[in-house]
This record gives C-alpha cells, structure tokens and sequence, in this order.
C-alpha cells in the first residue's frame, strides 16, 4: 500500500514520499518489519518513543509519534499527530480495509461477554453468517479461538474483521472493555448499533475515578458511533440515565430495554431454578419467552442483545423465538454438576463487586439450604475491591471460603488478607483446589454452590507462571470424589 494511501490519516506534507510502498505498520519495536510504519505510543509501563530507533533499525520507514514526544532523530522521518493511538487503529482499518458490513459493540462493566455471544447466537438462528468476538475469544463459523484480551489490539482486530469478511461472515458482535475503548482500540470499526449494560466499581487501578470509567465507556456512544445508529441501553441501572442522555446528545437513536425500558418493556418475568419466563412488550406486541437460563441478570443481557439483532434489522419474531435457545456463554453462572442429594454447584464469572453481589442474589430463591461461595481477588488488579467483595460475600452467602485468583506477582496472602478483613466468619484456603474440595465436601441437601471469579479460565497465574487450572474441572473431580 502506498503511502498516500493514508493521506486523511497522517501528515503527509513532509520527508516521506507519497509513493513510498508500506508493508505494514506495529506499534511494537520488537514487531517490526522492512516498510513498517511503526507508532510510538506512551503505555502504562513503556514509553514506545524509547524505541524508535530501534524500530528505525529493523525497517520502519517513518515513526508516527505525539507531538513533542520525540526527542532525539530516530534516523527516519517522524510524523507528528494529536493522537496515535487514535491514527493507528485508522491506520490499521485502512491496511485491513474489510469488515462484516452489520458490526455491533456492547460495553458495560458486567455482561459484555454474554451479550455479545447471545447476539451472535440469536443472528446464527435467524441463519446469518455471525461472529462475536470477547473475552472468551472469537467465535465464528467453523472457529472457535480463546484470545488475550477482551477487545483485541488495533491491529489484531483490524486484520481479523477483515479475515472475518474474508470468510463470508456478514454479522459481528464485539465486546468493547473499557481499556479498549480508552486506548482506542476500536476507533476505525465502523459500527451498526451499540448496547450497554450497567456500570459499577471495575478497574479503579487503571481509571482514576468511576466517572473517567463511565466517560471512557461512553466513547463508544459519542465518539465512535455514527449519528443515528441504534444505541441498545439497559434501563434499569443507576448508570442508565446518563448514559442515556449522552448517547441522545450525540444524536444516536436511543432504544431502552428493561423494566424501564420502551423499546423492550420487561413486564413480568417469573424465575425458576434453570429458566425464567419473560413477557416482553415490543412495538405494542407482547412477546411471551422461555429464557434457558439461570439468574435474573440474563434477563437483561438477552434484552440487550435482542435490541441490538432488532435494531439491526433482524424481525421481532425472530429474535424471541431465538432467545429461546439462547446458551450461556461458557462460566457464566454455568451449572457444572450436583451432589448425590442434589445439592447443585455453578461456575461463575463474577471477579468483580457487582458480579458477585448479582450472582449470589441470584441462586438465594432456589436454595432451600445454604448458600456457598468460593471466591478470591485477582493480584495486580484493583485492590479496593478486595474488601468490598468480602463484605459481600459474607453479607449474602452462609458460607465463604476466601481462597487465590490469579495472584500474578503479588503475595498471595496478603491478597486474601484484604478480602479477610471485610469478611468475618469467612474460611481462608489460599489453595484453590482445596478450597473447592472443601466446599463440595461440605454440600447438603438444598445447598447451592457458587465457584466464582475464573469462569471460562483454565489457569492459575502466581509469580508469573500460569498452571493449568480450571473450576470445571476440579469441580467435576471433587464431586466424584464424594460418591461412593
Ligand atoms: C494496561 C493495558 O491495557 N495495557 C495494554 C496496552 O499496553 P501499553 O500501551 O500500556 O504498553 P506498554 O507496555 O506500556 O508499552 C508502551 C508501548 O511501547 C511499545 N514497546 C514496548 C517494549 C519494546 O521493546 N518495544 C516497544 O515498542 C509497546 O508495544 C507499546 O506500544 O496496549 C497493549 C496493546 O494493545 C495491550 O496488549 C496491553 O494489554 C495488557 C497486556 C493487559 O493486560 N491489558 C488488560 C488490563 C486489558 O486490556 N484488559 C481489558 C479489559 C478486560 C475485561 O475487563 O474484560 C481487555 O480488553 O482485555
Ligand atoms: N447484566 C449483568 N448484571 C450484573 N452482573 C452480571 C451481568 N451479566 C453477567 N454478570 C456477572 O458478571 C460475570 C461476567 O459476565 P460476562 O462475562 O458476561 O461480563 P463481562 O462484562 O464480559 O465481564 P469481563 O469484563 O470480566 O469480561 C457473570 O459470570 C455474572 O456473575
Ligand atoms: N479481564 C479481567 C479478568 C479477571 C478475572 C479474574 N480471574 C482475575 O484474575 O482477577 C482482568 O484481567 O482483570
Ligand atoms: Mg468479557
């Protein structure tokens, strides 16, 4: 690709000339290649302006910087602009040129991952060729792949949606985390319809308040959606007004869905243990659903991704009869097995304050005995959270057992210690396989258990090493092993 190609992105008036070939662009020294364009951005930990020269050494034709931020001559041309993260994810839709023409972002702090598979799932049943792509990796047809991260890099995800078209794939959904969307890994996706769930306490290590946490959330509302796209907002959160009015003051076509919604009213919704039955009023219509799912919080991620398939042209009807075979996305609130006496034990997600509040809510109706949970904090992750989750988790379960999560280069004790602190009466058992076993051991009749914080995870990050580790798994065996 030439590069006058990128002439509405990049500087070009200056020492690179507009014929100049590119073969690729990285935001990585140690990625680079002959012909990149490599973007020095300012991280968390680096400085990527420390590694111009390098890049330079290894073929970068031209470093695209901040201004200002160079301070030496790399030895190539450099390319001043107000943002490069925003310039490089351009940049990168502009080298990855196809997208699946109905693209969907959902963001909110819990239920991004479900919404965007129930979307996917609700477009497959209405026979189109559709993806999603989150935490749990990228589904689509005939793939199945786990990534890193929630909202891949700029460049990861350009040369994806483009590989996605390739394929044929007409319909995607996409989970928009807040990191992704600050670090404007999304900008360049050219979006259909938006949707957000709720916002409560995530990522207070990253984002300095929860305001500057909602305002990097509504990003997506105000800076990356086209005016007049549908904006799908869950009505029903104390977020939900403001987001509202941001998404109406960028002058999207707002469609609330919930209790409070008018777009998708929430009229009645009667809970069983395995399924709930919601009656849904739609343009004047009432609809009468079978949800497949446990826990009231689905309730709300599949009203969300219904308006996100309708709002994007799938009919009505469609979409509630797909809602009715709807599969929970793998470790959210998962039944993975029961006791000889029935007692039922889920795997479940919840890492954060409002995940772990809503799912023990959750199972409290169905349990006529006690209410269990296993549960830990991640290392190098918000430490405020700690003791609010152990408040929590003694407030709402009979029992809870304080154990590891990904402690990563932390003390692992003194992660529990935090939780403990907050959580009087809570068991502390640092080894998470034990801390399951214990749990299962102890199950009586009507008891519920919840293993929370890894869902789909299969591993165990201490000092820098992960072990394979999985809940399902140890959940499996422990409850194996109580049989006679
Ligand atoms: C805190 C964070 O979000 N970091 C992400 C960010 O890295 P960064 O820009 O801060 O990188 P940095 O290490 O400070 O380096 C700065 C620059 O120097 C460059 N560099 C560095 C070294 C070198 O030798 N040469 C070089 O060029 C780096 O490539 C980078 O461009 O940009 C990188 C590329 O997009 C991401 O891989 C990286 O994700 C890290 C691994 C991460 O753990 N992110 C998590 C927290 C995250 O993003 N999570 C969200 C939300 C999860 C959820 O709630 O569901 C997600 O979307 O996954
Ligand atoms: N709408 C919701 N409201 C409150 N809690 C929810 C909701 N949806 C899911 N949860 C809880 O949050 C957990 C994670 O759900 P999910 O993976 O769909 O969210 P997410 O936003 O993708 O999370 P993450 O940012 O960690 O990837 C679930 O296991 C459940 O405990
Ligand atoms: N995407 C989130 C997942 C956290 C899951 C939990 N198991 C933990 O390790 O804290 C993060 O990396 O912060
Ligand atoms: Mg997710």
């Amino acid at each position: 690709m030439k590069f006058s190609e990128f002439a509405d992105i990049l500087p070009q008036a200056g020492p690179v000339p507009a014929g100049v070939e590119i073969s690729g662009i990285s935001s990585d020294s140690r990625r680079v290649e002959r012909g990149h364009l490599f973007f020095a951005l300012a991280g968390t930990r680096a400085d990527g302006a420390a590694f111009a020269s390098d890049a330079v050494s290894r073929g970068a034709v031209a470093v695209v910087a901040p201004k200002g931020a160079l301070k030496d001559d790399p030895g190539a041309p450099v390319l001043e602009v107000e943002d490069a993260r925003r310039a490089l994810a351009f940049s990168a839709a502009r080298l990855f040129p196809r997208q699946p023409a109905t693209m969907v972002a959902v963001t909110g702090t819990s239920g991004k991952t479900s919404v965007a598979s129930f979307t996917r799932q609700i477009w497959e049943h209405a026979g189109l060729a559709a993806a999603s792509i989150g935490t749990t990796g990228v589904v689509a047809p005939g793939r199945d792949e786990y990534g890193e991260l929630t909202t891949p890099d700029p460049i990861a995800l350009h040369r994806l949606l483009d590989e996605l078209a390739g394929d044929g794939v007409t319909h995607a959904s996409m989970e928009a985390s807040s990191h992704g969307l600050d670090q404007r890994r999304l900008d360049g996706v050219r979006l259909a319809a938006g949707g957000f769930t709720n916002l409560g306490r995530d990522h207070m290590d990253y984002h300095p308040t929860v305001e500057d946490y909602h305002r990097a959330k509504l990003r997506l509302f105000d800076t990356l959606m086209p005016k007049g796209a549908p904006a799908v907002i869950f009505a029903d959160d104390p977020w939900s007004q403001p987001t509202e009015a941001a998404a109406r003051a960028a002058g999207l076509d707002v469609r609330t869905v919930g209790r409070h919604g008018t777009f998708l009213s929430l009229k009645r919704v009667e809970h069983e243990r395995h399924r709930q039955r919601a009656e849904i009023e739609h343009a004047g219509t009432i609809f009468e659903v079978d949800l497949p799912l446990a826990g009231d919080f689905q309730v709300a991620n599949a009203l969300v991704a219904a308006g996100l398939a309708i709002g994007t042209g799938t009919p009505a009807e469609t979409v509630f009869k797909a809602l009715e075979h709807l599969k929970g996305a793998s470790g959210r609130l998962e039944l993975v097995g029961s006791a000889e006496n029935g007692a039922q034990v889920y795997v479940d997600y919840a890492h954060k304050p409002d995940g772990l509040e809503n799912v023990l809510l959750s199972v409290r109706p169905f349990t006529t005995g006690r209410v269990i949970v296993v549960f830990g904090c991640g290392g190098d992750r918000d430490r405020g959270k700690r003791p609010i989750m152990g408040e929590i988790a003694t407030r709402l379960a009979d029992v809870a057992i304080v154990t590891d999560d990904n402690p990563r280069s932390e003390e692992p004790a003194s992660i529990r210690a935090a939780i403990m602190e907050a959580a009087p009466g809570a068991v502390e058992i640092g080894d998470r396989h034990e801390a399951i076993r214990s749990a299962v051991a102890m199950l009586a009749e009507g008891d519920t258990l919840i293993v929370a914080g890894k869902g789909h995870e299969t591993g165990q990050e201490i000092a820098g090493t992960k072990h394979h580790f999985s809940d399902h798994e140890e959940v499996r065996a422990a409850l194996a092993e109580r049989r006679p």
